[in-house]
């Protein structure tokens, strides 16, 4: 008979009493101690899951947007290709997660959703971070964030800076020459298309050669927008899948309103060039 495999024998330090391990170093004790169930139902494990891994995702994702903005500001654009290109995967990462959420059906999910209470992905704040980041401003959405004051100033910290697509305006003008109406630009509001800014970035899909950088910038927002859309329709489809056109827990009208959501448009002027092209 072949002897079981043994790995010291192999070199494997197979002692930690001592030494930093796996565990440890992830601090796996705290992250699995946090599945505190509200129900006996078999799913509520998986919905939570779902969430903690999402936000856990979106944490990344805040953390790419930021360094993007800050390379970006210093004109150093290579680097924060690469991280707006990752923001894009996770963002696929994400609309993949959908598919193990759609195995609970509509009576899987109401075994558990009274002890949900009025609790929602509407109050994420790092959802809500991320579209003040990108852009999508609107600060009627920090009010159920006011019980929680730390997230409430990171929301209002967020907006009192320059979101990244303000970023890459300063860069398409100074890089073009057209100088942009101040007043188009504000930090506590949703970006609303602008004509002369719409002026620009055809000028860079008219000559990609000249503006490289641009144009290469201005797709890494537009493919970023398009995964981010796909999530926001992923959303909506498992939700009228799951609760069809009942309320939302949080007290929206629940699929009318997350259809309204379907129209954002975080960078509103890359898309409209398109049928001018
Ligand atoms: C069966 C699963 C789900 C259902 C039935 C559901 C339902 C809803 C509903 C009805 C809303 C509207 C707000 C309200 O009144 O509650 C909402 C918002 C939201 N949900 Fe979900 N959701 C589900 C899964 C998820 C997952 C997995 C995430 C990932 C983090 C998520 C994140 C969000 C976010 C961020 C919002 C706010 C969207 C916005 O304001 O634009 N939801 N959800
Ligand atoms: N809004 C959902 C509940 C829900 O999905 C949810 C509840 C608590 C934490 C996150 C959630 N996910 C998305 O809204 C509902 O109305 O059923």
């Amino acid at each position: 008979m072949t002897q079981a495999y043994d790995p010291s024998q192999d070199g494997a330090k197979m002692s930690y009493a001592k030494d930093m391990s796996y565990g440890d170093y992830l601090h796996m004790d705290q992250l699995l101690a946090t599945h505190e169930l509200h129900s006996d139902a078999h799913d509520e494990l998986l919905f939570i899951i779902q969430h903690q891994t999402s936000e856990l995702w979106m944490r990344l994702v805040l953390h790419e947007i930021a360094a993007a903005r800050e390379l970006l500001k210093g004109d150093d654009f290579r680097p924060a290709f690469k991280m707006l290109t990752r923001v894009a995967r996770i963002f696929d990462q994400l609309n993949s997660a959908w598919d193990v959420l759609r195995t609970m059906t509509p009576s899987d999910y109401t075994t558990f959703r009274e002890a949900l209470g009025n609790s929602s992905g509407f109050q994420s704040h790092q959802y809500r971070l991320i579209e003040f980041s990108l852009g999508n401003r609107n600060p009627a959405m920090m009010k159920v964030h006011e019980h929680r004051p730390e997230s409430h100033l990171m929301l209002a910290d967020e907006l009192a800076r320059k979101s990244l697509y303000h970023v890459a305006l300063d860069a398409l003008s100074a890089k073009t020459g057209i100088v942009f109406d101040p007043q188009a630009f504000r930090l506590d509001a949703p970006h609303v298309s602008d004509p002369e800014v719409q002026r620009a970035w055809t000028m860079v899909y008219e000559d990609p050669k000249t503006y490289w950088d641009l144009y290469e910038l201005a797709e890494k927002l537009v493919d970023l927008e398009d995964y981010f859309r796909r999530w926001r329709f992923n959303h909506v489809t498992t939700v009228e899948r799951v609760i069809g056109f009942k309320r939302g827990t949080g007290g929206t009208s629940g699929v009318q309103y997350l259809r309204r959501m379907l129209e954002v448009e975080l960078f509103p002027e890359l898309w409209h060039l398109r049928g001018d092209l």
